[in-house]
Formats: C-alpha cells, sequence, structure tokens
C-alpha cells in the first residue's frame, strides 16, 4: 500500500438480506458505506419481504453460514462486528462458536448484536428458542446489544409497557454480564412527544444508566431503523468511537435518516429509513437525561440529592470567542499573562499549599485589574467566596459542586468533555462555555483514551456553531491554526506557553492565529 493510500476499516454485517432493500444486509451496507468503512456481509436468511410484510425467511444452512465467515476471516478481517437476524439456535451457537474462536485467537473486536426478532410490521423472524440461545451462548460474547422494547420483552420474557419495566427487563438480560445494552424507544412513548433509549453500561459498582430522549420525528418510513442503528454503532466503534458516543452518533444519524426521509414514497407499506451522511445538526441528537432535573421524574431517575445542587443556564461570557485561554499553576503567571494581553486565564493548582484561598484571592485581584476573564479551575467555593469571574469543573465535579450557588453567585460555569456523549450531557446544564479535550497527546495529564483529534473536533463543534466553545490539549503554535478552523472560538494551552522559549512570542504566535479572520 503507498503512503497515500489509505487502508478502509472493514466491518462485518451477520445478518439476513430483506428483498425490499429497506432493513437486514441491505440497510446495514448503505450505513457503513455512508460512515466511511468498508461492509462484508455474511447473509444468515434470505428473507422475502417487502413494505407489507414478510411471506419468508428461508434460513441458510449451517454450512452456507460457515463458509461466509471463514472466507471472510482468510482476507478480511474485520474491525468490528455487527450482528442482525439470526434466524434460530443452531444459528445463534455457530456465530456464538466462531467469535469465542476469535476471541482466544487474542482478537478484540467489538461485537454488536441487534437481536431481530419481530418485524415492524409484527411478523416473527426468527424460532422461539433463539431468545434462551442467545443469553446463554451469545449476550456473553457482545460488547453491546441493541433491543427495541419488544425484543427486549421477548428476551427477559416479560412484558415491557414504562421505563420502570424497561429498566428491570434491561437488568434482567445482562445478568452479571458486562455487555452493554441499549433499549430502543420507538415503540415507547414515556414522555409525549419524544422517543427515549435507554443505555446500560459498567458492570458490578460502576454499572449505571442513561436515557437518551430525542424529538419523535412523524414518519412511518421507519423501515430498518434498528438494522442501520446497530450498524452505525459497530461503523463508529471500527472507527474508534467510545461506546457512549458511538451510541448517540448513531442515534442521530438514524434520526437524520428518518427526518430527511418522511417524505418519500417506496412501496405501499411503511418505508424505509434514509441514509443521509453524517449527522451534523443538533436537533438530531438525543438530550442526556439529567438526574437532578424535573425531567427526570417519568423516568424514575430522578433524585431529590441531585435536584438540590442543580442548575442550568449559566450566565454567559461577554463574548462567544474567549480567544486565547492559558492555563496556569501559579498566581505569577496569572499576572505575566495579564501584562500581555491575554483576556481569559484558569489559574489550575493541583497541589494547593496552605495559602491557596490568597492565592485565589490575589489572582483575582490582577483580572480584575486587567480585566481578565479568570476561571478558578476545581476550588469553586473559593471561587465564589473570592469573587471570581467563573469556575472550571470537570465531568465528575458535577456531581458534588452546588451549582446551584456557582449560577447565584453569577460566577459563570466552563465544563470539560471528551467526546459527543459527554458534550451532549454537559451541554444539559447549559454552561458559560464547554471546552474539548484532549484534542492532541499531551504531556500535562494523562488523557490516554480521550483524544479527540481534529476532524472529531470539527463535527462536535458543528453541533454548536454560535456555542463558546474551548478546545484544550496537546495544542501548540504549530497546531493552533488547524484546531481554530475546527470553529472553535477558544484554545487553551498549558506548555504551549509556560514551557515556550519565549512566553510573550508564543502568546503573540497564538493570539495572532486566534484574531485572524
Ligand atoms: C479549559 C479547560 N478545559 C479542560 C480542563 C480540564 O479540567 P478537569 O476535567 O476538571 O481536569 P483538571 O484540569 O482538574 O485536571 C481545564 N482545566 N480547562
Ligand atoms: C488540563 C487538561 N485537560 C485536558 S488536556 C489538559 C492539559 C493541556 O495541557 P497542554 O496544553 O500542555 O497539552
Ligand atoms: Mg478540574
Amino acid at each position: 500500500m503507498s503512503a497515500i493510500e489509505q487502508q478502509r476499516l472493514i466491518v462485518w454485517t451477520i445478518a439476513g438480506s430483506d428483498s425490499g432493500g429497506g432493513a437486514g444486509i441491505q440497510a446495514d451496507l448503505l450505513t457503513m458505506h455512508d460512515l466511511g468503512v468498508h461492509g462484508c456481509s455474511v447473509i444468515t436468511a434470505n428473507t422475502a419481504q417487502n413494505t407489507l410484510g414478510v411471506p419468508a425467511i428461508n434460513a441458510v444452512s449451517d454450512e452456507v453460514l460457515q463458509s461466509q465467515l471463514d472466507a471472510l476471516l482468510d482476507d478480511l478481517k474485520p474491525a468490528a462486528i455487527k450482528i442482525g437476524l439470526l434466524a434460530n439456535a443452531a444459528q445463534v451457537r455457530l456465530v456464538a462458536n466462531f467469535l469465542r474462536t476469535l476471541k482466544a485467537a487474542g482478537n478484540r473486536i467489538p461485537v454488536v448484536y441487534d437481536p431481530v426478532a419481530v418485524a415492524t410490521s409484527g411478523a416473527q423472524l426468527t424460532e422461539d428458542s433463539t431468545g434462551a440461545a442467545v443469553l446463554t451462548d451469545l449476550l456473553p460474547l457482545c460488547d453491546l446489544i441493541t433491543p427495541n422494547s419488544v425484543e427486549l420483552a421477548w428476551l427477559a420474557r416479560t412484558h415491557v409497557d414504562s421505563a420502570e419495566t424497561v429498566l428491570k427487563a434491561a437488568r434482567s438480560v445482562r445478568g452479571n454480564h458486562e455487555t452493554a445494552l441499549l433499549v430502543t424507544g420507538g415503540h415507547l412513548e414515556i414522555e409525549p412527544g419524544t422517543t427515549s433509549d435507554l443505555l446500560c453500561t459498567g458492570h458490578g459498582e460502576c454499572a449505571s444508566h442513561d436515557w437518551l430522549i430525542g424529538k419523535r420525528v412523524d414518519t412511518r418510513n421507519a423501515h430498518g431503523t434498528g438494522c442501520t442503528l446497530s450498524s452505525a454503532i459497530a461503523a463508529l466503534l471500527a472507527l474508534g468511537y467510545p461506546l457512549k458516543d458511538a451510541c448517540v452518533v448513531a442515534n442521530a444519524y438514524v434520526r437524520r435518516g428518518l427526518r430527511l426521509a418522511s417524505s418519500d414514497h417506496i412501496g405501499a407499506g411503511p418505508g424505509p429509513v434514509g441514509h443521509c451522511g453524517w449527522p451534523d445538526a443538533l436537533k438530531d441528537f438525543p438530550e442526556v437525561l439529567l438526574a437532578g432535573s424535573e425531567r427526570a421524574k417519568p423516568f424514575g431517575t430522578f433524585s431529590e440529592s441531585g435536584a438540590a445542587n442543580f442548575a442550568a443556564e449559566f450566565a454567559q461570557p461577554d463574548s462567544s470567542r474567549l480567544g486565547l485561554y492559558p492555563v496556569v499553576d501559579s498566581v505569577d503567571w496569572v499576572e505575566k499573562l495579564a501584562e500581555e494581553g491575554v483576556r481569559t486565564l484558569q489559574l489550575r493548582i493541583k497541589y494547593p499549599r496552605t495559602d491557596l484561598r490568597e492565592q485565589i484571592e490575589r489572582a483575582v485581584a490582577i483580572g480584575r485589574r486587567y480585566d481578565v476573564r479568570l476561571f478558578i479551575n476545581d476550588y469553586w467555593q473559593l471561587a465564589i467566596e473570592c469573587g471570581a469571574y467563573g469556575v472550571h469543573l470537570g465531568q465528575e465535579d458535577l456531581q458534588s459542586a452546588d451549582l446551584k450557588a456557582i449560577q447565584a453567585a453569577g460566577l459563570k460555569l466552563g465544563i470539560s468533555t471528551h467526546g459527543f456523549f459527554e458534550l451532549l450531557y454537559a451541554y444539559q446544564f447549559r454552561p458559560s462555555y464547554l471546552a474539548i479535550g484532549a484534542i492532541y497527546a499531551t504531556s500535562t495529564k494523562d488523557m490516554s483514551g480521550q483524544l479527540q483529534g481534529p476532524q472529531k473536533l470539527a463535527r462536535m463543534a458543528a453541533l454548536l456553531p454560535d456555542y463558546p466553545l474551548v478546545a484544550i490539549g496537546g495544542i501548540n503554535c504549530e497546531r493552533a491554526s488547524v484546531v481554530a478552523a475546527c470553529g472553535v472560538g477558544s484554545i487553551a494551552v498549558v506548555t504551549a506557553i509556560t514551557e515556550a522559549p519565549d512566553y510573550r512570542e508564543a502568546v503573540a504566535q497564538l493570539q495572532a492565529v486566534l484574531e485572524s479572520p
């Protein structure tokens, strides 16, 4: 392969063919192509179907299924696997054996299983005994399974008709496995006018769940949404997106397809969801439900203690472009950079001494003198007491900090985010700015597993074009113009200034990049 050829990642779909072209293998390959990966197909059944129903399933034999898997493994190794319709328990066991062998050989390939059991038309697509085989053989080998509420009820052998019963059934299906579970909510309406997907992740003490709420798209063209969602997640996992990010981006991809294909007419029945490219509009993305908000009540996740500290809609800064934003660890640096005309600064003290309050007071006084937007990292109580311009908090601080007190004191609030899921989560607080990082590898802080890169940054920034956004992590004078072109109005740096041979020169260069039109 020459240096300019780029290897396209391969994603397999092990699923049924939909002769109507709306779901199954056909939807999967369209999705994978749309998201920039190469899709390979392993057909489990040649379903005869159109937009009105499914006259026949036509499962392939075990030999036919195995031969496709073996052929692909010889030459087209996957970066992720999506599994859809498995027509009977024997197919479940065959695919499970195949995955087990792959894993035993040391392959770490993400597997997403969409347990297709019942078509939107109501047609049963798999044999009854399949469910039990899924739970014992296949589920433990998957990273994520994505049932809709009907499929969840089928797997859990229970009735699912409310937030509470969805959560209970999801927990019973997951059992003690690490497999994450995303229950798609198209069939249930927990909050009027919306769809709610339940995402269960983590394991043991770290198990948690999130509700993803999206505006319901009024369309009958929803055929193939489950297949499209799961293959989009597989494609995104192959591309290196973390699971929660892959789930919210795939959710948006499907809702974009529903919105843009809503007026299509294909067949006499419900037509297929569209495959309409990367989701770049915030309106297609779900909102992440916050436990402290009133809205969480019908979902059973409302917590009185969370609500006591909860606030949203923080004071906006005087400009949505905060410009060059050095993050420094001493009052001396605050003063030197204020003297250079830097207008946004953060005091980030990770090893506090006994005179922490005094340091913050001095920094605040300098900030006032030079008209600097001075943010204090972590120490929100001292920031309030000393009258700082604002506070910068990490995701984990959002549970413990008293957001009501920060808001009541009129302080601005900046929140760190690392990817799409956290961006959507933090946006629910409507902070004064959202920071996105780490853009590049950095020696200042361990950010392994949280690197975004400029393409992802640009995709995130496109969702909030007018919102104050700050990029941070590994940014230096050479990289600053690429980062600024991603659509952020501010760049936060530590070492690009504190370790520069001439910090004045670094400030001037970085400011020039941010101020150029
Ligand atoms: C502008 C900006 N963005 C991100 C961070 C990181 O904050 P946090 O997640 O709280 O981590 P620590 O800085 O506390 O290690 C930041 N400080 N500033
Ligand atoms: C505090 C922080 N948060 C995310 S990356 C980072 C460090 C940025 O430092 P540098 O600009 O030296 O890479
Ligand atoms: Mg912090």
